[in-house]
């Protein structure tokens, strides 16, 4: 299971929500934050699994990277709606996972972002294996488009939490991006 928290604070968050859970879920962080540098050791030892930064947040992509696998966890590099894949390109081999932001970072609650679709097209075309993900405005209306374009993970906040039924929310938003992702091997 991948559980994405969305939060901005501070470590002891996952290991509560890892007591709470009782069982051994994936947390990936996805640090929307300056200097993300500074959290990787506090967030390793708390138990993070992957450590997702933004792009735009630091001027050393490559020591960061390193860093994030030296204190054993995968690493996810995401971007802003304002900036282009070619600037992410150049460490997609290095990563394991894309973060394509369908809203500006900063809450929940806001419309997805159709024009960033290309972006995930593209990275799918150019790196089959890699998981992208998409955040920001994903639910039932707009997660076939994730998916098609070639999205394997969605975040999605408002539209399960605003449910009346968040578990049949979830397994819809699943099991379209599984579909795709089924398609697409077949058609590799
Ligand atoms: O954190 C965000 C933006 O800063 C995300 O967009 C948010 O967590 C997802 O929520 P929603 O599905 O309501 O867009």
């Amino acid at each position: 299971m991948h559980f994405v928290p969305n939060i901005t604070f501070g470590h002891p968050v996952v290991e509560s929500l890892r007591k709470q859970l009782g069982q051994d879920p994936f947390f990936d962080m996805h640090m929307m934050v300056s200097r993300p540098e500074q959290w990787v050791k506090p967030m390793a030892v708390a138990g993070a699994n992957q450590y997702t930064f933004h792009l735009e947040a630091t001027e050393n992509p490559g020591a960061l990277i390193k860093d994030i696998r030296e204190n054993g966890m995968k690493v996810g590099l995401a971007i802003k709606p304002g900036t282009t894949v070619e600037y992410l390109a150049p460490w997609a081999n290095q990563i394991d996972m894309a973060l394509v932001m369908t809203v500006e970072p900063g809450f929940g609650g806001q419309k997805f972002m159709e024009d960033m679709m290309p972006k995930v097209h593209w990275l799918r075309t150019q790196f089959p294996t890699l998981d992208i993900e998409v955040d920001g405005g994903v639910g039932p209306d707009t997660v076939q488009k994730c998916a098609e374009a070639g999205a394997n993970m969605i975040v999605s906040g408002s539209a399960i939490m605003r449910s009346d039924d968040p578990r049949s929310v979830i397994n819809l938003l699943r099991n379209v991006c599984s579909e795709a992702a089924q398609k697409r091997s077949l058609d590799r």
